[in-house]
């Protein structure tokens, strides 16, 4: 079975908001794009709106799609929906008293993703460095 989650890349000012994922979580102590699961049905645009107001507080107001990553890790497969929000109503947090941080594009390569995240910091990376 291969489980739907919609993530966000939060810009603002050449910087990104990224959240860690606690040791307990699956990927725990990568950093991520905040997200998560689809509802059974949900759209993923619908999914990213619920799940980055549970998780950062945020109402998003413009969020594009950026790619669609399927991966298979050895215990799970996901079908990761990556949108750019590039505008949002609030101030970002870790709702859920996860880390967070703003990071520069170049911050980025410092920060250990989930494998699945790998094609999606790299095109990042390249459209804003070059
Ligand atoms: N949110 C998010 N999840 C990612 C990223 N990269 C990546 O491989 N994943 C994986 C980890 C998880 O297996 C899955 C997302 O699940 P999640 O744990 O965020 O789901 P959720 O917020 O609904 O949380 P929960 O209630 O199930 O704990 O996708 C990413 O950048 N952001
Ligand atoms: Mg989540």
């Amino acid at each position: 079975m291969v489980i739907k989650v919609a993530a966000g890349i939060i810009l603002r000012s050449d910087q990104i908001f990224v959240a860690l994922r606690s040791s307990k979580q699956h990927q725990g102590g990568c950093w991520e794009f905040p997200g998560g699961k689809c509802e059974p049905d949900e759209e993923p645009s619908l999914a990213l709106a619920r799940e980055l107001q549970e998780e950062c507080g945020i109402e998003v107001v413009k969020a594009s799609p950026f790619r669609v990553i399927r991966h298979d890790y050895t215990d799970k497969s996901v079908e990761l929906h990556f949108y750019e929000v590039t505008d949002f109503i609030g101030e970002p947090s870790g709702k859920e008293g996860q880390e967070v941080a703003w990071v520069s594009y170049a911050g980025l390569s410092d920060l250990t993703f989930p494998e699945a995240n790998v094609p999606i910091v790299d095109a990042l990376l390249q459209r804003h460095l070059g």
